[in-house]
């Protein structure tokens, strides 16, 4: 829950902020006057680079989405409703729309939509078209079926964005959010273009802000368990000090449950492991180190506890049922796993990469110990090795 709204935080705080100078855009200096309506302009070709560069189909749709008012201006009420209900309802559909890449076969269907919005956007503008229930504003009073109809859209589009960003955590869907919120409030306040041209950069930034989260997701966490990846964990090491401890946790035997129920159901039980792990060892911190191993890093003020807290998660692991599509029996049985831990508390003056190597070998012993156990590293002032579960 916690991590939804903080998805929706930054976003809201540059929309909020855009608002706030849209306000006081009187007072601004004259040069920044003269650069805002570039503003937009820029942000959104940095905008689509980036959504090039780390290959978002659907970012550069959204930037094209918010163009369309630059391209072609307030000019008419009619223009402007049109735009609105065609933009946010768009921008809700791409909620549900899968991520298909930048420069792919896909990527003729999203021109040929681009072509289509600013096709109708031009034909709305030129009044090559002419629908009379878009003629009304949509912030009337006077309430008609066209007003009512433009509500509907708008209302959909906020509604479905909003349940699609509850029910999946989806970071896009909390900037789609944002943006049709930016859109309404755009067309509802904004009075001169140089608050249309704040207000859009705002909207550019969000999700050129996306895209900078984005990239931070990929480079840092793992795709498969959501943990914390290799990378995030070479630096939490290297900011390691004083008395902590590493463990590592491996899944056992689990070449054969591989070799047994394909590697889609590996990939399952993975992702089982990795949640359990990381629900049991809090508050230490975990990673997927690499392939079926997990490094969990413990601070000092636990590390009296770690002993119970790893016992919690090495029976949770052992206890949870695991469903699983068994080939040979051609039906979903329910399987577990086990894993086996190695500790390693660090040493005054130790670095943290010996400590890991320490935390590895201790992860063998458990290893050749039987498996499904935890053993303790021998430190410079630790000499006892402790071994517990199985053995
Ligand atoms: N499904 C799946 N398998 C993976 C992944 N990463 C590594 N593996 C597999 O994990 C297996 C690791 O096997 P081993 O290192 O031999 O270890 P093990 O079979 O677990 O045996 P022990 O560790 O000795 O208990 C290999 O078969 C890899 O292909 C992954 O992301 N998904």
């Amino acid at each position: 829950m916690i991590e939804r709204f903080r998805s929706l935080l930054i976003p809201c705080f540059i929309f909020l902020a855009s608002v706030y100078g849209s306000l006081y855009i009187s007072y601004l200096p004259p040069l920044w006057v003269a650069l805002l309506p570039w503003l937009p302009v820029i942000l959104s070709v940095v905008a689509v680079l980036l959504a090039w560069r780390f290959n978002k189909g659907r970012v550069l749709v959204v930037i094209c989405l918010l163009l369309v008012p630059k391209v072609y201006g307030h000019s008419s009420t009619e223009s402007v409703s049109a735009y609105l209900a065609v933009s946010c309802f768009c921008i809700a559909l791409l909620s549900f729309v899968r991520e298909r890449g930048f420069f792919n076969r896909f990527v003729v269907n999203r021109f040929l939509f681009i072509s289509m919005l600013l096709a109708w956007c031009y034909a709305v503008d030129a009044k090559w078209v002419s629908f009379s229930f878009l003629e009304q504003p949509f912030l009337s009073f006077q309430i008609t079926w066209s007003t009512l109809l433009l509500w509907c859209v708008l209302a959909i589009s906020v509604i479905v964005t909003g349940c699609s960003w509850w029910l999946a955590g989806d970071v896009f869907c909390a900037n789609a959010l944002m943006s049709i919120v930016g859109l309404m409030v755009m067309s509802l306040f904004s009075v001169s273009q140089d608050q249309v041209d704040l207000l859009l950069s705002a909207q550019c930034l969000v999700w050129l802000f996306f895209l900078l989260m984005e990239s931070h997701r990929m480079a840092y966490l793992d795709e498969l368990t959501t943990l914390p990846g290799r990378r995030a964990l070479n630096e939490s090491l290297l900011g390691l000090s004083g008395k902590y401890a590493l463990v590592m946790v491996d899944v056992d035997h689990f070449k054969a449950f591989n070799d047994t129920y394909g590697h889609d159901m590996g990939d399952r039980v993975l992702t089982h492991v990795a949640r359990q792990v990381q629900r049991f060892s809090y508050p230490g911190r975990v990673y997927r180190f690499g392939g079926e191993e997990f490094t969990v890093i413990f601070r000092a003020k636990v590390l009296n506890d770690i002993e119970p807290i790893l016992d919690e998660v090495k029976a949770q692991i052992e206890d949870m049922p695991v469903e699983v599509y068994d080939p040979k029996k051609k039906k979903v049985i329910e399987t577990r796993v086990t894993a086996s831990f190695g500790v390693a508390l660090s040493a005054p003056g130790e670095l943290a990469d010996a400590v890991l190597i320490r935390a590895d070998k201790a992860l063998y012993q458990a290893k050749r110990k039987g498996r499904n156990c935890i053993v303790f590293s021998k430190s410079t002032n630790h000499r006892s090795t402790k071994v517990n579960g199985n053995v």
